[in-house]
Formats: C-alpha cells, sequence, structure tokens
C-alpha cells in the first residue's frame, strides 16, 4: 500500500501536518481551561485565557478542516494514479495472461479496489501517524498533570490494543474475500452480457440470475463479517475508553479530597481523556481500514505483476504507412509453438513462404493450427523454436507497435466496439481522411449502408456492432483493416458471413488489393480461395501439401477429400 502513496507523500505529510496541528491545538485547550479554573477560584480576571481559549478553538478547527481537504484531495490523486496505470496496464497484457483471467475480474480492480484504495488511503495512513502523534503528546500532558491517573490509562490501552491485536487478521481475510466476491460477480456478469442473446435463448437467466446472486451474498457474507470484527474493536475500544473515564473520575475524586492533586488538574485530566477517547476509536478504525486497503492493494499489485507487452504507440502517433510501403515477405522456418507448458503442440515444424504481392490462403482440418499461424504473426504469442520473418528480418527483432503497423489483421469473428461506425473505421488508422473513407467504404460495399443510417457514419453501432448484421460487421472489419493501407493483410474467415452477391465483390476488390498487398486468408470454404496464387494445407502443425487448387487437387488426397466434401470435384 505505501508503494501506492509514496508518489503523493508530499499531500499525505501536508494534510496529515495540518490535521495534527489542528488535533495540537485543541490538546492546548485543557490546559487553558485549567488556567482559567486556577484563576477563576483565586478571584483573578480569566478574560485574557478566555481569548486565548476562543483563538485556539477557531483556528484549531480551521485548520483540521484544512488538512481534512488536502488528504481528501490527495485520495483522490492516489485513486486517479492507481486507475490510470491499471488500466495502461491491462490493455498491454500478453494475450497469455488474459486467457488465465476473466476480462471482469479484472475490470473490478480498476473500478472496485481501488476506490477502496481511495476511501483507505488517507483515512487510515494520516489519520493513523497524526492519531499516534495525538495520544502520545495526551499522554505526555497527562504524565505531567498526574502519573497515577496515567497509569489507569495506561491500563486501558493495553487491553483495547490486545483485542485490535486480535482482530486484525479475520477483517483482512474478510476484506480480500469481499473484494474477491465483487470481482466474481464483474465476471460473471462479463459472461452473462456479453453473451445476453445465448443466455436469453437458453432460458438461462435465472441460473444465471443465480450465479450473480450467489456471489452478492459471497460478498455480503465476508463484508460483514469484516463489519462483525470491525465493530468488536471499535467498540472494545470506546468501552475501555469510558470505563477508565469512570475509574480516573473516581480515583481522580478521591486524591482531589485528600489534596494531593487540586481540581482543576482532574478537570483538565479529564478533558485529556475525553479528547483522547475518540482518537483511540479513530486509531482503531485507522488500523483495521489499513487491512482492507492493503487487500485491494495486494490485489491491484497482482495485475502489476502479470505480463505485458512493449509499450505501445503514443496516443496521437501516426500509424498510417509513409510511402513507400512494398508488399511483404512472410517466411515461416521450423516454426514449433504450443500454448503453454504442458499443451499439446499446435506447430510442430512449420515451414513455408508467402512471396509478396500474392494471395495464400490457408486451409486444413478444425484445430490444425492455421488462426495460430496469425497470432505468431501479430506476435501475440512467440513461437517456442523457428524463426518467423518479415522482408527476411526476424519479427521478434522489430518494434511490436511498427510491426502491428504494417500489418492489417480481420480475426475471425469480426469484432466490433461499442460507438460509432467512424470510429470503428478508424480504431486503425485516426488520420485516416474522409476521401479515403469514403474510397475504403464503396469498396467494401458499405455505403449503401452508411446512405441507409439516420446519422450517416456518426450513427452508434450498439454493443459489440449488436446493430448490424453478421456481414455488415464482417465487411466493418475489412474496411477498417484497409483503411490503415497494411502491408500484409491476414483475413480469418472474413467473408463466412456474406451473401453471394457480397461476397463475389469483396473477392474482386480482395483481388485487386492482392495486387499492391501480400494477402494471407484463412477459409473453410474451399470455394473462396481456389483462385488463391498458392494455397497451404495444414494438418498435424505441420505444411502437408503447398500449390495451387488444380495441383493440389491432383497431387494430395486429403485436399482432394476435403474439396469432394464441399461439391468442387
Ligand atoms: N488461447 C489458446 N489457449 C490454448 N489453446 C488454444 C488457444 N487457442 C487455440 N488453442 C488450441 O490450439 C489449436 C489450434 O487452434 P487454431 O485456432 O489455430 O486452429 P484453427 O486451425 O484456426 O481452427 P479452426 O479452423 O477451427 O478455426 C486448437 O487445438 C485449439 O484448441
Amino acid at each position: 500500500m505505501l508503494s501506492h502513496l509514496r508518489p503523493h507523500g508530499s499531500g499525505i505529510v501536508l494534510g496529515s501536518a495540518l490535521s495534527l496541528a489542528g488535533s495540537l491545538l485543541a490538546l492546548a485547550q485543557p490546559l487553558v481551561v485549567k488556567r482559567m479554573v486556577d484563576a477563576l477560584g483565586d478571584g483573578r480576571p480569566a478574560l485574557g485565557a478566555l481569548a486565548v481559549l476562543s483563538a485556539l478553538v477557531v483556528v484549531g478547527a480551521a485548520t483540521a478542516a484544512l488538512g481534512q481537504y488536502v488528504l481528501e484531495r490527495t485520495a483522490e490523486s492516489v485513486a486517479c494514479t492507481a486507475r490510470r496505470r491499471l488500466s495502461e496496464r491491462l490493455l498491454r497484457l500478453r494475450l497469455a495472461e488474459l486467457t488465465r483471467t476473466e476480462p471482469g475480474e479484472l475490470i473490478s480492480r480498476v473500478t472496485s479496489d481501488t476506490t477502496v484504495l481511495r476511501q483507505v488511503a488517507t483515512r487510515s495512513i494520516a489519520s493513523a501517524g497524526s492519531g499516534l502523534l495525538v495520544v502520545l503528546a495526551a499522554l505526555v500532558l497527562m504524565a505531567l498533570l498526574d502519573p497515577v491517573l496515567l497509569s489507569i490509562m495506561l491500563a486501558t490501552i493495553a487491553l483495547t490494543g490486545a483485542t485490535v491485536a486480535a482482530a486484525m487478521p479475520p477483517i483482512a481475510r474478510a476484506a480480500r474475500q469481499t473484494q474477491e466476491a465483487v470481482g466474481r460477480m464483474g465476471s460473471r456478469l462479463e459472461r452473462t452480457l456479453g453473451a445476453l442473446r445465448t443466455v436469453k435463448a437458453a432460458g438461462a437467466e435465472g441460473r444465471e440470475t443465480a450465479g450473480l446472486h450467489r456471489a452478492a451474498e459471497d460478498a455480503r457474507r465476508a463484508g460483514t463479517r469484516a463489519a462483525g470484527w470491525q465493530a468488536l474493536s471499535a467498540t472494545t475500544s470506546t468501552v475501555a475508553v469510558q470505563l477508565s473515564f469512570l475509574v480516573v473520575l473516581g480515583v481522580g475524586g478521591a486524591r482531589v479530597a485528600t489534596g494531593t492533586i487540586t481540581v482543576s488538574t482532574l478537570i483538565a485530566f479529564l478533558l485529556y481523556v475525553f479528547a483522547l477517547t475518540p482518537r483511540i476509536g479513530q486509531l482503531v478504525e485507522s488500523v483495521s481500514l489499513l487491512q482492507t486497503g492493503s487487500a485491494a492493494a495486494a490485489r491491484i499489485d497482482e495485475v502489476h505483476a502479470m505480463g505485458t507487452e512493449p509499450v505501445g504507440l503514443p496516443a496521437g502517433a501516426p500509424v498510417l504507412p509513409q510511402e513507400p510501403h512494398p508488399p511483404a515477405r512472410v517466411t515461416f522456418q521450423g516454426v514449433c509453438f504450443s500454448y503453454g507448458p504442458g499443451a499439446p503442440p499446435v506447430h510442430e515444424d512449420l515451414t513455408f513462404e508467402v512471396p509478396p504481392r500474392t494471395t495464400t490462403a490457408l486451409v486444413g482440418p478444425s484445430g490444425a493450427g492455421k488462426t495460430t499461424v496469425f497470432s505468431l504473426l501479430e506476435r501475440f504469442y512467440r513461437p517456442d523454436r523457428g524463426r518467423i520473418l518479415l522482408d527476411g528480418e526476424d519479427i521478434a527483432d522489430r518494434p511490436l507497435t511498427r510491426l502491428r503497423a504494417l500489418i492489417g489483421y480481420v480475426e475471425q469473428d469480426a469484432p466490433i466496439l461499442s460507438g460509432t461506425l467512424r470510429d470503428n473505421l478508424l480504431l486503425n488508422a485516426p488520420e485516416a481522411d474522409e476521401a479515403q473513407v469514403h474510397d475504403i467504404l464503396r469498396r467494401t460495399r458499405l455505403d449503401s449502408l452508411v446512405a441507409r443510417l439516420p446519422d450517416g457514419l456518426d450513427t452508434p453501432v450498439g454493443h459489440r456492432g449488436s446493430t448490424l448484421s453478421g456481414g455488415e460487421r464482417q465487411r466493418v472489419a475489412i474496411a477498417r483493416a484497409l483503411l490503415r493501407r497494411p502491408r500484409l493483410l491476414l483475413l480469418d474467415e472474413a467473408t463466412s458471413q456474406l451473401d453471394a452477391a457480397n461476397e463475389a465483390a469483396l473477392h474482386e476488390t480482395l483481388a485487386d488489393i492482392g495486387r499492391t498487398t501480400t494477402v494471407m486468408v484463412i477459409a473453410h470454404r474451399l470455394s473462396t480461395v481456389t483462385r488463391a496464387d498458392q494455397i497451404l494445407l495444414l494438418e498435424s502443425g505441420r505444411v502437408r501439401a503447398a500449390g495451387t487448387h488444380e495441383r493440389l487437387l491432383a497431387t494430395d488426397a486429403l485436399y482432394r477429400r476435403l474439396a469432394a466434401g464441399q461439391h468442387l470435384v
């Protein structure tokens, strides 16, 4: 938790110093009251002391309020810094890390855990620091007034300390469990809302709601457990201090009766007991809040410990290639890859070459590792062995953002982001101008769709493009990739949802693009790639056969079987 607070040290120190000054001014008040009582008892005028007391009250309260404001402001900065660092980190996480966690779980760390950090940062650290100093100062002043009465106070404080220490570990455990349950709710909600149509069609709303209720109930139960321990420790300290007040009153009264101390000393001592009561309660609350904050900080730090990619392009940096941008040559040399230790190998000695300005199709049985070829080219994952070259240079040696900037990638399920159509198109190429956008719209046959939409390009497309048809989503994804003017275009089942007319037109466009760009296509329907310059047939992690459609039909039995299954022979 300290690592989150350290960058804001000056604000915390200033706020704490002001709060402390306010408290110390309040601590001086009993001494002035004692002087006033003594003066009144001796028949001397007490107006001066009264004026000092009034000034102490006003200045003390103003200083404490200012201190609180500075601390709250610093707490907002602590949360803001944590949120900014976390969100930046999340977008740079390696895909392998993301497959091990749930997005909703990660989101809860940016929203809920940073909020806990914000609440706890100032209240616990600053109050604990200044509270401790005030308690110590009060104890010194009380020792000067009457050491005997002070021993009674110390016995009380020792009792409180023991109770609080015993309550801390369960509070920390329960706080962590609460935050984990909130995280589980987030991931459950993400899962349900992400596939709401399927959930509704399956009539599974009840079961999904039950899962959400269970997570909410877990959070409530753990939160209640923490609240119970917090209440116990706070009450113990309050009761102990109040009891000690009664004992101090009794013993102090007897000592006044025997003339050991004066009435004014007893009054001043009792005022210190009053001043200490909330301070000790606050101290106990701070320490227990610290447990909650530490649990949140630990969950935030878990994200910081996850593997990330190098820093991406700064916002506003140019993405579109500077001329000239010749088509790329792709070479796979003996690539071996598996998705982690223990996972079955996907590629074993995968070797092929894609010459520039050609279209190469990857075909093969489901699970043969076709999409993985694209993931490796985008460097979402690194090969275990072997090399992947782009224009003869190992892609591992290229700056990641430069590598990705020269590739246009259309994923299998054409993901569309919520926002407008324009937002989606410009995602790849923010600096593309209106003429370039309209040219791409025409080439991908999206111009008639844009003309139909109420706000044209500025029409929102809904969550994940839910207001578009499957085919429209695919064409938007292709337009987005083309707008970048890529040197290498990767299309993963990019036309599978298009109707025959649109598909034929788009293949014309892609053939046209293939004359100036290197294109790699993954296709299940062989009919869409029969005109490719080269077809690579993948099987068991290797290229089983390579050649044109006609050559493969003539030479490879598996290809012939695949083609026959699709009525191509
Ligand atoms: N993120 C991942 N983590 C672990 N295993 C994965 C991951 N992605 C894919 N796989 C596995 O790797 C193998 C190859 O997957 P890949 O998606 O590359 O196949 P594909 O040839 O594109 O299949 P399809 O034609 O069905 O799209 C599959 O067995 C798959 O289960």
